[in-house]
C-alpha cells in the first residue's frame, strides 16, 4: 500500500503541531518520524492509521493503483504504541485467541508461537493487568510483529524493555525487513531505528 499524504496539519485548540506536510509512503519501506518531544510524532502515526483525523489535509490510501477507503485503510496497519490498548481484563492465552479471531496472522503462526515468541509463554494464563510494563510491550510488538498488514506503526518501541527485550527487538525487526512490508517507526532513540529506516522525517521542521 501506498499513503500519499497533503498538506497535512494538527492543531489542537489554538496551537499548530504541525502543519504543510506532504510526504509518501511507499509499499516495503522503513521510515523514522523523529523531531522534539512534543512534535507531533505520535500524533502523526494516529492519524497515518486513521485514529484520528488530521485539522486539514487529505490522506489518500493506494493498493497496487486502487484507492482504498479510509475507513477500511486500519486493516493494512498494526501498531505497537501507546494508546494502542491490551485487552487487560483477559489472561494472555485469552487475548491470543480473541486476536486471533478479529485478525489474520502471518502464516502458520500459532497463540502458542507468539507467547514463545514474546518470551511469554511461562504466562498463558496470567492476566494481562497483571502482566510488568515490559511484558505488555514485548505482547504489543509481537501482536504487530505477527499479525499480517502492510504498514507496522511503532511509537518508541523499545521504551520499557530491558536489554534482554531490546536485543530481541533487533532481532525481530531484522525478520520483519527481510518480509517487504513497511515500518513507520516515531522515536528519538536512533537505535530503534537507524538499521531498519533508511527514510528520516523530522516532524521539528513543520511547526509553523
Ligand atoms: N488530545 C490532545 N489535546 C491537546 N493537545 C494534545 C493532545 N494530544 C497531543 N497534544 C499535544 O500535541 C503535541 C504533540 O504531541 P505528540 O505526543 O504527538 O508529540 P511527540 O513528538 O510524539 O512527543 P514525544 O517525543 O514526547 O513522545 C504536544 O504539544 C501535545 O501536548
Amino acid at each position: 500500500m501506498q499513503i500519499s499524504v497533503e498538506k497535512l496539519g494538527k492543531r489542537y485548540i489554538n496551537e499548530w503541531i504541525f502543519k504543510d506536510f506532504n510526504y509518501t509512503f511507499e509499499h516495503g519501506k522503513g521510515y523514522a518520524l523523529t523531531g522534539h518531544n512534543g512534535s507531533g510524532k505520535s500524533t502523526l502515526l494516529t492519524i497515518l492509521s486513521g485514529y484520528h483525523l488530521p485539522s486539514e489535509g487529505k490522506i489518500t490510501y493506494q493498493n497496487e493503483g486502487k484507492i482504498i477507503d479510509a475507513e477500511k485503510a486500519f486493516s493494512y496497519f498494526t501498531v505497537a504504541t501507546p494508546y494502542m490498548e491490551l485487552i487487560e481484563g483477559f489472561t494472555l492465552i485469552e487475548h491470543l485467541d480473541f486476536h486471533f479471531k478479529f485478525r489474520d496472522i502471518q502464516k502458520g503462526i500459532t497463540p502458542q508461537e507468539i507467547m514463545e515468541v514474546a518470551l511469554l509463554e511461562k504466562s498463558a494464563n496470567k492476566y494481562v493487568q497483571n502482566f510488568s510494563s515490559g511484558m505488555k510491550q514485548r505482547l504489543k510488538l509481537a501482536l504487530a510483529f505477527y499479525t499480517k498488514s502492510d504498514y507496522i506503526l511503532l511509537d518508541e518501541p523499545t521504551s520499557n524493555l530491558d536489554a534482554q527485550g531490546s536485543d530481541w527487538y533487533q532481532e525481530e525487526m531484522k525478520k520483519v525487513i527481510a518480509t517487504n512490508r513497511s515500518v513507520i517507526i516515531a522515536s528519538n532513540q536512533p537505535e530503534e531505528y537507524k538499521a531498519f529506516c533508511p527514510y528520516e522525517i523530522s516532524l521539528t521542521n513543520f511547526k509553523p
